[in-house]
Formats: structure tokens, sequence, C-alpha cells
């Protein structure tokens, strides 16, 4: 699959732009702050919707703007579909596919996958657990879309039990009006159920990935491995099919009870688990160096990408001014590793920064213009 067409509104720094894009590599070439990375968050977005340096929409409006749109042609195979995205901060998105309006934003999920590396996915390696099971929800919802419904679901139950165990918890402290907790079982189920299927293919994309990511660390930096990604679940047990991690959770739940009504807060689901990397013998986090750390996150990316495609979900490669950061070797290995992309995507400062494998389009952006040259 390839993006033929990128065409924003009000989206970050542009007023209006559209971008003409091949298959193979195109690389947006420009100065600092001029706007290649806003390019590829836009293509990103439609991707997860999300955006990998924000966490909310309204930094992607332009300022004094009310909304931004974002709108791809997308191929895959022979079949072509426009795909547009309306981000209205404060107010539902709105989303359009082939023109008809009768789609929700999730729906868009699937159409473009995109594997982005950019230099804030180092925090996938030194950040919190949150970065971490950010990794895994994207690329369970790139490789199954349908999981988008399960992790809203999921998210939606989390905050309204939290909001009950809060009210309880603040009712035991000021003595006030003792609050309904009968409906707290019920909420228990809804997160167990929605929790042990979000577990269920968080394990089994571990499974897949790790194989993966130790290749391609092999691959970056010969002899440094090896890497192992090993799960931290805050309801422990041995559980893998569906049913045993519902069990689990819901005993789990059982257990910490006392303690979430004492303390307002659900402590026990995935929203609470963590991926511990581990380079050789030691956990990343804490130990790896400034590079391996770089390495590792690359090595994660890689393996995403290797994954959806082997899995006949070939994604738009993004690499966001990342070649600049890795030294000769690294950055020959990469370019080797990704030049066979259906379509790749590169923002680098000057020319000198994208290596000779990767020739193909390029786009000068400076100053708003995006231009061929
Ligand atoms: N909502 C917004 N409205 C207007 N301008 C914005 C908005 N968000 C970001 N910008 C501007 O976009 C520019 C940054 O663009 P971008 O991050 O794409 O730069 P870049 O070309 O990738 O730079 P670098 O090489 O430094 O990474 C900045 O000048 C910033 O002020």
């Amino acid at each position: 699959m390839h993006v033929t067409h990128l065409s924003l509104a009000d989206f970050r720094s542009y007023p209006r732009v559209e971008v003409p894009l091949d298959p193979g590599v195109t690389a947006f070439v420009g100065p600092n702050g001029q706007g290649k990375t806003n390019l590829v968050e836009a293509v990103g977005y439609l991707a997860t919707l999300g955006s990998h340096r924000v966490s909310s929409d309204a930094p992607l409006v332009r300022m004094g703007a009310e909304r931004a749109i974002i709108r791809a042609q997308v191929r895959q195979g022979d079949r072509q579909q426009l795909v547009e995205l309306e981000l209205n901060p404060g107010r539902a998105n709105r989303a359009r596919i082939n023109r008809s309006s009768q789609v929700k934003p999730r729906d868009v999920l699937g159409i473009i996958r995109t594997v982005l590396f950019a230099p804030e996915d180092l925090a996938l390696v030194k950040g919190d657990p949150g970065e971490r099971r950010r990794f895994l929800d994207e690329l369970i919802t790139a490789r199954s879309p349908r999981m988008a419904g399960v992790r809203s679901d999921y998210e939606r139950v989390l905050k309204q039990r939290n909001t009950l165990l809060k009210s309880a918890a603040l009712a035991r402290r000021h003595g006030g009006r003792s609050v309904d907790m009968s409906t707290l079982d019920i909420w228990d189920q809804h997160l167990a159920r929605a929790g042990a299927e979000l577990l269920a293919q968080r394990l089994d994309l571990i499974a897949a990935v790790q194989p993966l990511a130790d290749k391609a660390y092999e691959q970056l930096a010969p002899g440094g491995g090896p890497v192992a990604l090993e799960y931290k679940p805050s309801a422990p047990g041995e559980a893998h099919t569906r049913e045993d991690l519902f069990g689990q959770l819901m005993a789990a739940l059982a257990e910490a009870r006392k303690q979430e009504i004492e303390r307002g807060v659900t402590l026990v689901g995935p929203h609470r688990d963590d991926l511990q990397l581990k380079l050789g013998q030691l956990p990343a986090k804490g130990y790896a160096s400034h590079g391996e750390s770089w390495s590792y996150a690359l090595a994660l990316r890689l393996a995403s990408y290797d994954l959806l495609r082997a899995e006949g979900n070939e994604p738009v490669l993004v690499l966001d001014d990342v070649f600049a950061e890795l030294d000769t070797r690294r950055r020959e290995r990469l370019a080797e590793l990704v030049a066979p992309g259906e379509q790749v995507l590169v923002t680098a400062a000057v020319d000198d920064d994208v290596p000779h494998v990767l020739s193909g389009a390029r786009f000068a952006v400076s100053e708003g213009a995006v231009e061929r040259v």
C-alpha cells in the first residue's frame, strides 16, 4: 500500500499544501523548522488517529484556524481510496472515505498503515511504561483494526470504574454520603472482558515481534544483543487464552479491591502493565547507553515493519530525522534494510544525511513550500 497524494489544509504550519507522492523512496529535505515533520506526522495521523509528537489534537491545527484537514489518496494493488479526516479540537473529529461521510474516524484505520521512526522513539526505551504500551497497542491496531474498538471500550470502562472508585474513596476520607458500590462487580466484568482481549493480543504480538527485534538489533549492532521483550503484567499469572486471562484479571481485581477503594483508582489491568526491554542480561532502561537505546528503539520499529510486511499488510515506512543520529555504519545498514520497501518517506535537514542507497524523489521544504527537485 502507498500514498499517491497528500493534501493538507490548516494542518500545523500549512495553510494549504498538495504533495504528489510516488512509490519507493521520497526524501523531504530542508532546514530546521520548515515543516518536514509536519508532512509525515499527517500521514502517521491517518494511520493511527494520533500524532507521534503530541497527545492532543489542538497543536495540529494551524494557529488561528478552527480545524485542520488531512486528505490522502491511497493505492492498494489496483484499488484507490480517498481518505479524509477533519480535526476539530474540543469537538468530534469527522471522517470521509471516498467522499462518503457515513463513516466514523475509526473506520479510517487500516486503510493506511505506517511504521514511523522518529527521535521521540528514544522514549520507547528510556521513557515510562505508557510509551511501550502505546507501541504495543498501535501495532495491535495496525495488525487488526477492529482492536481500536476493544481499546476504546477498555478506556471507557476504566474511566467509569475510576469515577466510581474515586467517589468511594472521597466518601471514605471525608465521611460523606456512602456510594452505591453494587455496580462495581459489573464494571469488573466489563474491564476484565476487554482487558483479556487486549492482553491476549499483546502476548501474541510480543511472541511475534521478539525474534524479529533480535534479528534487527543484530543487523544494526552486530554482537551487541541479544534483545528480549518481557511482558510485566499487573495481574500476575501464566494464562495465555482469553478465557484464562479473563479469570486471572477477575481474581486480581478481587484481591486489589480493598486497596482500590482506599486509593480511588483501578490498580490492575493492561493500563498498568509494562513491557520490559532487555539487552543481554540487563534491562535497557537505566542501563543501555544512548547509542544502544537508539539501536533498540530502531530495532523495535524495524521488527514492526517486518511483521506487518510478513502478514501482508505492507506499511508506509517513515524515517523522520533519524539518519543524522546514526553513525555511518548503522546509517548504511538501515538504508539497505529499508530500501526495498513499497513506500519510504524520509526527512532530513541536508541532502548528505540521506544515504545514497535511498535514491528516489526529493522535495525541498522551505517556508511552507514543498517543491519537487
Ligand atoms: N499549530 C501550528 N500552527 C502554526 N505553526 C505551527 C503549528 N505547529 C507547528 N508549527 C510550526 O511548524 C514548524 C515546525 O515544523 P516541523 O516540525 O515540521 O519542522 P522540521 O522541518 O521537521 O524541522 P526539524 O528539522 O527541526 O525537525 C515550526 O516553525 C512551528 O512553529
